[in-house]
């Protein structure tokens, strides 16, 4: 099941069944692949996450023979580990939630969430651990899945070590794409202790009667509320001042109150400065900074488990890549065309969380369509005359020529990321906030509007609350940043994401009409606050 939730190509539609029954590249001519050793391809991607996964189909496109290499599960983190399970978790007490929030659907429910039951769920999306049908995806595609952990030996050499230790080479004759993903950083003073990485949590089988969570981002926002729902007792250690400091301070305000009214405990200046584990549990040192930042008393927490949400670094570890002049542990840097910028010759790549420029799989499988479009256009194998009405339009000559917002370059990056959490309220966020507006040297226009405030909501919910805002460039008089936070507000988000790109002036957005009785109805009235 997990082929077709994951983020794996097939779900974008680019997954072309059949293909590998077609040896000739769409728009004719044919390549030779006959005469090529087996260790020998024209790219070869490294990891199967979805970033992977989209990568490799990507630059098949032309004919490019293709491998892909992963030691573990096909799929990814996303897959198994990180959105499919955790929004699994996080689905029962939604809808419970909004049950609960309707007068007279409320009178249905007898009961709490039924633990083993969402546990049981959370198994089957995660397809059982099982990465069977996304193998058959990836083989589908045309494209040959190489088992094994990859260190580079050389530019467009590596060697591949297989599950056994036996190990086989593997060369790229024109381009090797890094997509390694990113692992959870786990802060020494945990050392010891088996702590929870997001990995645990995710797949847990038992709920922990006391769990603390350290960390105030994305996933320390989303496990606690998971677990919260689940019937733990969650403590969440924060050691900044807010939750989800990426986003507009009102996002994550609104999170820690919801926490805390759920009896969640939210712990701000608490920093973990060691741990020791025993038949009793975890014991957690915990030291509290003054509003002034300055250290303060310290006491012990002791819970069932602790799980560490401080942040992911990424995997670049044991790829070899001092042979290339790199320093492992680095990220790895790329250009918009996802080209790694300290290395010549044009034929490495990196997408998705190893390069440290996105850290959602949306993002990333966006960077991995630019670079399997580069890929694939950039080494076209085909005869140029033959290629002249390539339905999928990719071209050699356009690659070269390409410019901002081309579908060879990544321009979104830098200034339209989207990005939700799905806690309680939901926080849902694109572009700038206004803080990093200003900070860019805007001028802006910060227009809000409470989302408790629309007819909308009030049919969705008794006691609708959240927020809608958006930050408004006033030079230009187009949206660059926006935020939603309430219940539902998920799917709001990507009306922002195409005026932000769209750079669609307000001017031209009043004649956008929301329907009635919806929460989009909220751009009406943002427009209004800004004197429409
Ligand atoms: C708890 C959690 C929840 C999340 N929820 C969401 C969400 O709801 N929405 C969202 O958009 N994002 C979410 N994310 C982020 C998302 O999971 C990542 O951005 C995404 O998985 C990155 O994809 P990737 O392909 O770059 O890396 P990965 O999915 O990590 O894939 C990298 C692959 O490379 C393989 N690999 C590693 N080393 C080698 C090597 N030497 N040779 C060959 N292969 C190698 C790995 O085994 C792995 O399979 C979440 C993250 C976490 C931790
Ligand atoms: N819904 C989603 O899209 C989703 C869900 C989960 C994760 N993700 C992605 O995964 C990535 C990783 O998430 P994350 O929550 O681990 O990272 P994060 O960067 O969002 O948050 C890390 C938090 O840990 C804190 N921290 C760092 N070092 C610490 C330390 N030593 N002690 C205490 N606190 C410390 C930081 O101040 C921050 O609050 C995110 O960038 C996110 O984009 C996305």
């Amino acid at each position: 099941m997990a082929d077709e939730r994951s983020g794996s190509p097939e779900r974008d539609g680019t997954g072309e069944a059949g293909r590998a029954a077609d040896p000739g590249p769409q728009g004719g001519g044919t390549v030779d692949r006959s005469t090529r050793a087996d260790d020998e391809f024209d790219v070869v991607v490294l990891g199967a996450g979805a970033v992977g996964e989209n990568v490799a189909d990507r630059a098949s496109r032309t004919g490019l023979r293709v491998a892909v290499v992963e030691p573990a599960l096909v799929g990814g983190e996303c897959s198994y580990w990180a959105c499919m399970p955790s929004k699994a978790l996080l689905r029962p007490g939604d809808a419970l939630a909004a049950a609960r929030a309707v007068p007279g659907a409320d009178a249905a429910l007898t009961g709490d969430l039924d633990v083993a039951a969402v546990l049981a769920r959370r198994d089957e999306v995660a397809a059982h651990w099982d990465d069977a049908g996304q193998v058959a995806w990836v083989e589908g595609a045309g494209l040959t899945l190489v088992r094994g952990h990859a260190r580079f030996t050389g530019p467009r050499t590596l060697t591949v070590e297989r599950a056994d230790g036996t190990a086989r080479p593997l060369r790229a004759r024109h381009a090797v794409v890094v997509a390694t993903g990113s692992v959870a950083v786990v802060p020494d003073a945990f050392a010891g202790v088996r702590a929870w990485t997001s990995r645990e949590a995710t797949s847990a089988h038992r709920v922990p009667p006391r769990l603390a969570v350290v960390g105030g981002g994305v996933v320390a926002t989303e496990m606690a509320t998971a677990f919260a729902d689940l019937g733990s007792e969650v403590t969440v250690l924060v050691r900044g001042r807010r939750l989800l400091p990426a986003a507009e301070p009102f996002a994550g305000d609104a999170v820690a109150r919801s926490l805390t009214d759920r009896g969640v405990r939210v712990a701000f200046g608490a920093s973990v400065t060691s741990a020791s584990r025993d038949e009793e549990g975890v014991h957690l040192t915990v030291e509290r900074a003054g509003d002034d930042g300055a250290p303060g008393a310290a006491d012990v927490v002791t819970v069932d488990e602790v799980l560490v949400a401080t942040g992911r670094r990424p995997a670049t570890d044991d790829l070899g890549l001092e042979v290339l002049g790199l320093r492992p542990g680095d990220p790895l840097a790329v250009d918009d065309r996802l080209q790694v910028t300290s290395v010549e010759g044009g034929w490495l790549f990196a997408a998705g969380d190893v390069t440290g420029r996105t850290a959602t799989t949306h993002q990333g499988k966006y960077d991995a369509r630019v670079v399997g479009d580069v890929v694939a256009a950039r080494f076209d194998p085909r005869d140029p005359g033959a290629v002249s009405d390539d339905p999928a339009g990719l071209s050699r000559a356009a690659e070269a020529a390409a410019a901002p917002w081309s579908r060879y370059r990544a321009t979104a990056d830098a200034a339209a990321v989207p990005q939700v959490v799905f806690t309680r309220p939901q926080v849902a966020w694109v572009g700038r906030t206004e803080a990093a507006a200003r900070a860019e040297g805007l001028d802006v226009e910060v227009l809000s509007y409470e989302l408790g405030d629309l007819a909308g909501a009030t049919v969705t919910a008794a006691d609708y609350a959240g927020r809608a805002q958006l930050v408004v460039d006033r030079a230009r008089d187009v949206v660059v940043g926006a935020t939603f936070v309430g219940p539902d507000v998920a799917d709001m988000l990507h009306a922002a994401t195409v005026a932000v790109v769209g750079q669609v002036p307000l001017a031209r957005l009043w004649h956008a009409v929301p329907s009635y009785p919806t929460l989009s109805e909220v751009w009406l009235r943002l427009l209004e606050a800004a004197g429409r």
